[in-house]
């Protein structure tokens, strides 16, 4: 459709585009607020809803607020809404999503946050393509065009200022190897862990990088080998300079990053998040499934008999037991195994169990085996709302939602993270 039409958004959505209406059908805007009016092209026509490109504002909202550089909302696509409006979405989009996937109304309780809303991240990737020269960026969601990015509204201060000395490398050297695809970093404190994710390891500019890179403040340089070009990271990583692991701490814990070990990626709210799952627990005996490096195990295994944790990655289960053995925690048993296999044998031992899932959810024979050996108490932690109500949906003819605490994990983003107890009815 060619000639551009006056819209207004009538709500915002759970991707944060605002929702309009045109000649009987749905229409989606990036960039629009809610109540907003502005001139609209219709792009694509996808049968049951168009996806608009908004072209300019007529009016805006009492919500809006300005961003200072417009590339910034590829990474940060809620920049332009403000924080409590965000905090508002969430709650919002929470409870929605239970009504329209589960048909289930469940009170929300209060989403913790804290008052940092920028500089929060300790883990970023950016990727490198090649266009005249190799350039460093982010992808805009869902296309491959890169954006160059040269300063990072969320990143921590350390990382940034790595990120600054990378632009600078870039600039300065004309650098032609695509072999290098992403650069991930890693902060905690004033420390920095740089990994470079190269699709071989043979990698010709390797040297560039390090004859360049003498941060203070840098404190380990690897290359990671990556498997594929879907993930950002693969199971081989190279020790190019400086300390192992970089030390973090959450509480009163201590953990050794490996360049793989997940570890969420704003501590001082996963530390709430931490202490709610903590008051949640009722049971003694605990299975911790996706455990990364078994962070919740630890952080409850002070009030618990004990904690099964359950992880598939090497590297991961490495550092829980550098942790285990610096924490001096003694009832935290590691299992390197896939949760779909593992969890038959400890299902029966265990009294609570506390699922934290990758984006896709549980697989369905996990969630089989809880339907025919029902546990009293499930902690379903979650990074994606879709899969989460779609995995208690089909729990729920046994479980029942006793409670749900949306967290502000993931500032300005579109991201979310969700509390859920069910206990058995
Ligand atoms: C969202 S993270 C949660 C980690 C941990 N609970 C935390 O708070 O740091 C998910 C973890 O699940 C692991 N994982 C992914 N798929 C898995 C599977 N099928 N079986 C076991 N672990 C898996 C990942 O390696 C990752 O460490």
């Amino acid at each position: 459709m060619k000639e551009p039409v006056m819209l207004t958004a009538l709500d915002l959505d759970y991707q944060g585009q605002g929702v309009c209406r045109y000649q009987e059908k749905v229409v989606f805007v990036k960039g629009m607020l809610k109540g907003e009016t502005g001139l609209v092209r219709i792009t694509k026509d996808k049968k049951t809803y168009f996806i608009g490109e908004l072209i300019n504002l007529k009016t805006t909202s009492m919500l809006r607020v300005n961003v200072d550089n417009p590339d910034d909302l590829h990474y940060a696509p809620l920049l332009h809404l403000n924080v409590q409006s965000q905090l508002d979405w969430q709650q919002k989009i929470t409870e929605e999503t239970f009504r329209k996937i589960a048909k289930m109304d469940v009170s929300i309780d209060p989403i913790l946050c804290d008052n940092r809303d920028r500089h929060y991240r300790n883990k970023v990737t950016l990727h490198v393509a090649k266009l005249d020269t190799l350039k460093m960026g982010v992808f805009e969601p869902g296309s491959n065009r890169l954006y160059p990015v040269k300063h990072m509204v969320l990143a921590s201060d350390p990382i940034q200022k790595v990120i600054l000395k990378l632009n600078e490398i870039f600039k300065m050297v004309q650098l032609q190897d695509d072999t290098l695809k992403h650069i991930t970093l890693r902060s905690f404190q004033q420390k920095v862990m740089l990994i470079f994710g190269t699709t071989k390891p043979e990698w010709s500019e390797k040297d560039i990088f390090l004859s360049h890179l003498s941060l203070p403040i840098i404190s380990s340089i690897y290359q990671n080998i990556l498997d594929n070009d879907y993930e950002n990271m693969g199971k081989t990583s190279i020790l190019l300079f400086g300390d192992e692991t970089l030390e973090v701490n959450l509480g009163n814990l201590k953990f050794s990053l490996k360049p793989q070990a997940f570890f969420q990626i704003n501590t001082p709210i996963a530390l709430r998040m931490y202490e709610k799952v903590k008051s949640l627990i009722k049971g003694k005996v605990v299975i911790d499934a996706y455990a990364g490096m078994a962070s919740i195990g630890q952080f409850i295994s002070d009030r618990v008999d004990r904690v099964y944790a359950i992880e598939s990655n090497h590297e991961a289960i490495l550092s829980a037991e550098i942790a285990l053995e610096e924490n001096r925690i003694r009832n935290v048993q590691l299992i390197e195994s896939d949760v779909s296999l593992a969890i038959e044998r400890y299902l029966p031992l265990a009294d609570t169990i506390v699922f934290d899932p990758p984006r896709s959810g549980l697989d369905d024979h996990t969630k089989q085996l809880l339907l025919t050996h029902l546990v009293p108490e499930i902690i379903y932690v979650s990074c994606d709302l879709k899969s989460l109500v779609r995995d208690i949906n089909m729990l729920k003819a046994h479980y029942r939602v006793t409670s749900v605490t949306p967290v502000k994990m993931f500032y300005h983003t579109i991201e979310t993270e969700t509390i859920v107890r069910l206990e058995k009815m």
